[in-house]
């Protein structure tokens, strides 16, 4: 496990400096595994330019995500690949490229659940998929399928917004007998998103879903739900708002998303109202950055160095130094909010900001799983005194997803192909001890 976000050295984690002549002494600890797992819809990505007309042509909303029949897929698909408009295909998947992010940052295991067909050939979209993975994800847990995966059309307007459309293969295949209760009930998360939920029921991946959340919540494992697009929220703002409160502990979600779901469309506004049903909340809102709410011990709270913002809230990330925790952790729960603008502003060039937010989620799943790891090297430690839900501050979280947010727009693919820099080599190091 890699230490969560550029830190100077005094931060980082104790368990390996340990003197090697004095370690005779004491009994080491066995090594601690951590890892978090993730159920997704086997997707890959194929990236097309496209314009408007395109869009209207085939009954594609801009901005959802939709499910077309195989005989349009095939259609668009030819048509995309006789105009020359492909630009690339890659891995893909809401949770996989969340569950690939995390390992990459972390350099540590995830687990993936979902379906892989069982005859690869090598250049088909299963092989390229599983090409394209981080060999720190665990596909050994994929159900096989006789079908090929999902193929997600990603497709990208003039201004960068992408639309997908999903043919979807067998990729809600995935049963409920192929997710692994120990593997569930021993991770440090368990990561989903709302598209799992608009699946058939003949096709098994909802109900998947539904016992991977029934083996967390049993063992008291942070059920993690990112939602995916508004459109799908929109139908039934209700249905979502009862299974948020039911099972979720975090909630990620964008500021149309946050909209849909709470009526807010200002993103602090949404992150609040959602703390009603869940205890962490990660609201990304494109170019005004990003937000981290939830809630903290009244006793325990620390006041920010910062400048204070206005807002809807005003002054709301006062207490943003202090560590997120479950509501029912608390004596007396605090709400605490914390905002960052764009790293550096944004790269200077955007083409599209696919995945984006997916990558700031693995940044807050890699410090909550960082928590975990923590506790079990070092559980006399004074964070672990009284509970807590990730490793640092909301104020460190946000700073974290913000940088990694950062990676994802620069590299120009969902997936990240490397880690962070060890150090950062531009004067932006400083962004760090801001
Ligand atoms: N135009 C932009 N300029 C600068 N930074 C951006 C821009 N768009 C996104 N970002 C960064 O990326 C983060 C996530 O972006 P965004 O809110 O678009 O995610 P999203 O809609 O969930 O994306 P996706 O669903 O494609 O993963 C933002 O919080 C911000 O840090
Ligand atoms: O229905 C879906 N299920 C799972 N993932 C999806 C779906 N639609 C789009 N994406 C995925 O969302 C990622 C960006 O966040 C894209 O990589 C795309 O594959």
């Amino acid at each position: 496990m890699k230490f969560p976000g550029q830190r100077k050295s005094k931060h980082y984690f104790p368990v390996m400096n340990r003197d090697p002549l004095l370690a005779q002494l004491t009994i080491q600890p066995a090594p601690v595994n951590t890892w978090i797992c993730g159920i997704d819809q086997t997707l890959v990505d194929i990236e097309a330019q496209v314009d408007e007309q395109l869009l209207a042509d085939y009954s594609l909303p801009k901005g959802n995500s939709t499910v077309i029949d195989d005989t349009t897929a095939q259609r668009l698909y030819q048509q995309l690949q006789q105009q020359q408009l492909i630009t690339g295909e890659f891995a893909g998947g809401t949770i996989g490229n969340t569950v690939h992010n995390y390992s990459v940052l972390a350099d540590d295991r995830s687990v993936l659940f979902g379906v892989m067909s069982k005859q690869i050939e090598v250049g088909s979209y299963a092989y390229r998929y599983l090409c394209h993975t981080s060999s720190k994800v665990d596909l050994d847990y994929l159900q096989p399928v006789n079908g090929p995966i999902g193929r997600c059309f990603t497709l990208i307007s003039a201004e960068g917004e992408r639309t997908f459309a999903i043919s979807k293969g067998s990729m809600d295949k995935l049963t409920p007998d192929h997710i692994s209760k120990p593997l569930v009930q021993g991770g440090a998360a368990l990561v989903l998103t709302a598209y799992l939920m608009r699946a058939r029921k003949e096709d098994g991946i909802a109900d998947a879903a539904m016992q991977a959340i029934a083996y967390a919540k049993e063992a008291d494992v942070p059920v993690v739900l990112t939602l995916g697009t508004r459109f799908l929220i929109e139908e039934d703002p209700k249905f979502w708002q009862n299974f948020i409160r039911e099972h979720v502990t975090v909630l990620a979600m964008n500021e149309d998303e946050g909209e849909a779901l709470t009526g807010f469309d200002d993103p602090l506004q949404a992150s609040e109202k959602a703390l009603e049903w869940c205890d962490m909340v990660l609201t990304t809102a494109g170019a005004t950055g990003l937000y981290t709410a939830g809630y903290a011990e009244e006793s325990e709270k620390r006041e920010t160095a910062h400048l204070l913002l206005p807002g809807s809230i005003p002054e709301f990330n006062r207490y943003e130094f202090s560590r997120p925790k479950r509501k029912q952790d608390c004596d007396n729960p605090i709400k605490v909010f914390a905002h960052i603008s764009p790293y550096m502003g944004g790269p200077e060039k955007i083409r599209n900001t696919n995945g984006a937010g997916d990558g700031a989620l693995a940044a807050l799943l890699h410090d909550l799983a960082a928590n975990n790891y923590h506790k079990s090297r070092v559980p006399g430690s004074i964070k672990h005194k009284r509970g807590g839900l990730c490793y640092s501050s909301f104020s460190q979280i946000c700073k974290y997803a913000n940088r990694v947010a950062y990676e994802v727009l620069a590299q120009n693919s969902p997936r990240l192909s490397r880690g962070l820099p060890e150090r950062e080599d531009s004067l932006e190091e400083a962004y760090w001890e801001r």
